[in-house]
């Protein structure tokens, strides 16, 4: 019997009142509920910034293998993923949360599920709500599309099936080319790629009147190998470096972001760090959408830091060895501690 994400999930279940997002539409101020202190301000550096990497530059592997040690994330250019595949995504995700509140509560996640509309799964270890609004998606998009939309729902499933399809092409490619960085091949590793688990996450942050007392998507690392990040042409989104501070990735057309999730930090033995990331909202109040592929190991399988590795470099396993579905149920309930909690 195979284990599926959001069987993982089901394990621990929500409180609605962590669910149900603000009626952002009617929103006219920032409700107490969703001010953040104003200690830590959303500018950052922009003098530095992420490295750009060409997936058909001959040195590409040796490049994202240093992307991922210092930085935890890079941008990709000539990546595969058609232009349009990439507009229609965003024009679909754009559709979804324009539709009236009532409609979209119709597919409203339910306390013990992954997937559909909702707050994102960390805001219960925030004690203030986030000014976003996120649709998750596992495998088939069909019964939260019936419920969205009963009469016109292929074009958005039919987006998402495509989306779905060219990013497990895409995160296979980027895992093996990271992995390789490290001399470890395909005969080095336990597992099957053939049956990894994938979600897609569709994420909104509504038009805010008061931009800088409220949190688009609070500070976290992500549960995944990898992810994969499409953002509108609308900037938010920033990664946290040690010693320098948040830093701004900026959009650039075509281009995605990728970043290093938690199961990389463990197979790794921490040489690839996942990186701590955040959105914050416009400050110009413009509506910002992104589209997140996280893609991980097959549910069942154990992670740990690769043995090849420790004999190459010599090192000591810093992580004990845990099966993915078990990691997903620790950060369910530790959010940030996960990672510490599996430390040797
Ligand atoms: C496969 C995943 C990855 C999840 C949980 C599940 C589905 C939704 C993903 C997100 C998306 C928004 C940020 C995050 C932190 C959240 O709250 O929900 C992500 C989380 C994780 O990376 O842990
Ligand atoms: O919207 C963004 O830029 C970040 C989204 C994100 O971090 C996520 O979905 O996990
Ligand atoms: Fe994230």
């Amino acid at each position: 019997m195979t284990t599926t994400l959001s069987e993982a999930y089901r394990e621990h279940p929500i409180h609605l009142r962590h669910i149900i997002p603000l009626d952002f539409n009617s929103a006219r101020i920032v409700p107490d509920s969703h001010v953040w202190p104003k200690s830590d301000d959303f500018s950052s550096d922009h003098r530095l910034s992420i490295p750009v990497i060409d997936l058909k530059d001959p040195n590409a592997v040796k490049l994202t293998g240093h992307a991922c040690e210092t930085w935890g994330a890079f941008q990709v250019i000539n990546h595969g993923i058609p232009l349009n595949l990439l507009e229609d995504m965003e024009s679909e995700a754009r559709r979804l949360f324009s539709l009236p509140t009532q409609q979209k509560m119709k597919a409203l996640r339910e306390p013990a599920s992954a997937t559909g509309y909702g707050l994102a799964r960390i805001s219960p270890f925030f004690p203030k709500y986030m000014w976003h609004e996120g649709f998750t998606i596992m495998g088939s998009p069909v019964v939260h599309a019936r419920a969205l939309w009963p009469n016109d729902n292929a074009r958005f499933c039919d987006v998402i099936e495509r989306y779905q399809k060219k990013m497990e092409v895409l995160a296979e490619q980027l895992t093996h080319q990271i992995l390789n960085s490290l001399d470890i091949s395909q005969e080095d590793l336990n597992w099957d790629l053939g049956s990894p688990y994938t979600a897609l996450q569709l994420n909104s942050y509504p038009s805010c009147p008061d931009p800088n007392r409220a949190m688009g998507l609070a500070p976290h690392t992500d549960t995944s190998l990898l992810t994969i990040l499409h953002q509108s042409a609308i900037s938010g989104l920033q990664i946290f470096q040690e010693g320098v501070g948040w830093v701004s990735v900026l959009p650039i057309a075509g281009a995605l972001v990728v970043n290093v999730g938690d199961l990389l930090h463990i197979l790794s033995n921490a040489r690839f760090p996942s990186v701590l990331h955040r959105a914050v909202v416009n400050p110009d109040g413009c509506h910002r959408l992104s589209v997140a592929y996280f893609y991980g190991l097959p549910t069942d399988s154990n992670v740990c830091p690769l043995p090849k590795l420790l004999n190459i470099s010599g090192q000591t396993p810093r992580y004990r060895s845990v099966t993915v579905k078990d990691y997903v149920l620790i950060k369910s309930k530790n959010f940030e501690e996960a990672l510490s909690l599996i430390r040797i």
